[in-house]
């Protein structure tokens, strides 16, 4: 496994196993996590990899007290151990389940109130904490309707204010912008955004690739229960620079050699490709080529997309 552990993480998993109760097989095994404080924190995996299980024991859905038999290893979240300090990890974390969490039949600003009164939120400050709630889920409009009446969009968006009530350090987001329209996907991304920015740290699972790319700084790919990867998105796409070149005539084992001694590139009798290091610039490696006499037909250059980066790690789609 790959890791790259950041220097300030506010959830530390360490060697965590999970089985339900009955189940044959565990639903995480021996994992070890790191979520750097402050950053948006990209949970993938396929279609029963242990996302919504990793999140549920984190957010204390699957409560510590019925896991101090079978939870081995150690979790810690902002400076507070997951078995004893279970109360204030709640009060510091929000979560943002995939199902809806609110009654269809209130109205928005209905469900905002009876859900506050379950957090200990002092009366002085319920009407701002609503406000802020309600201005950073756009929900202004929508408040005094009815939540059944909602689109799926706005459906979403009011499941997430209701995670921002306890305005929490760490929100934890299980696929947020399922089964929505283009104008809400955006709407919640540019949200997330502005959370991030406020210092909120976002443990966020998706399905949607190219979202996770725009708004995730670090990654995490899990599958069958297991960390295959963990490193930032920046190292990630960074490690995967590559440039492809098509000469116009083979080459040699001699100018391959010459090359060698000085480019990391690999030939495969029509392509050569180079993995450029991080500090490597294109037009010296373009440079070296031209220098042993090699023209070049075309080229190609970028690096993989996060798909082809967890296609390669898990073997398979994201939905099969
Ligand atoms: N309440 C439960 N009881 C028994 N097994 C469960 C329970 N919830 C999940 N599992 C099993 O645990 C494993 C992990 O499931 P989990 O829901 O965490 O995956 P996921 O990555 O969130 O999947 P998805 O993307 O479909 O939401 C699966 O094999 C699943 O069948």
């Amino acid at each position: 496994m790959e890791q790259d552990h950041s220097p300030s993480p506010i959830v530390i998993l360490e060697a965590i196993n999970h089985r339900y109760s009955g189940a044959t097989e565990a639903a995480l095994k021996d994992i070890n996590l790191t979520v750097p404080a402050g950053s948006c924190f990209g949970l993938l995996g396929p279609n029963g990899a242990g996302k919504t299980t990793l999140i549920s024991l984190l957010t204390g859905i699957i409560a510590p007290q019925n896991n101090k038999q079978s939870l081995q290893g150690r979790i810690q979240i902002s400076g507070f151990d997951y078995l004893n300090d279970a109360q204030r990890i709640k009060t510091i974390s929000g979560l943002v389940p995939q199902d809806y969490a609110f009654y269809p039949a209130l109205t928005g600003r209905e469900n905002l109130q009876f859900f506050a009164g379950l957090y200990n939120i002092a009366a002085s400050q319920l009407l701002d904490r609503i406000d802020y709630c309600v201005a950073v889920c756009g929900l202004e409009k929508v408040l005094d309707q009815r939540a059944e009446t909602y689109s799926g969009g706005i459906k979403r968006r009011l499941n997430i204010a209701l995670g921002l009530l306890n305005k929490p350090k760490i929100l934890y987001l299980d696929e947020p912008t399922v089964g929505i329209d283009a104008q809400s996907r955006y709407f919640i991304l540019q949200a997330i955004r502005q959370l991030k920015a406020s210092g909120m740290t976002i443990v966020y699972t998706s399905h949607y690739m190219e979202e996770v790319e725009q708004i995730c700084d670090e990654v995490a790919i899990i599958d069958h229960g297991e960390v295959l990867l963990q490193a930032s998105m920046a190292t990630l796409l960074m490690n995967e620079r590559k440039l492809v070149l098509t000469p116009e005539q083979p080459l040699t084992p001699a100018t391959l050699a010459i090359l060698q001694a000085k480019i990391a590139v690999d030939w495969d009798g029509a392509h050569m490709t180079v993995e450029l290091g991080l500090n490597q610039v294109i037009s010296d490696v373009l440079l070296l080529i031209e220098q042993a006499g090699i023209v070049i037909n075309k080229m190609h250059f970028g690096s993989s997309s996060l798909e082809q980066i967890y296609l390669q790690a898990t073997h398979r789609k994201l939905r099969q």
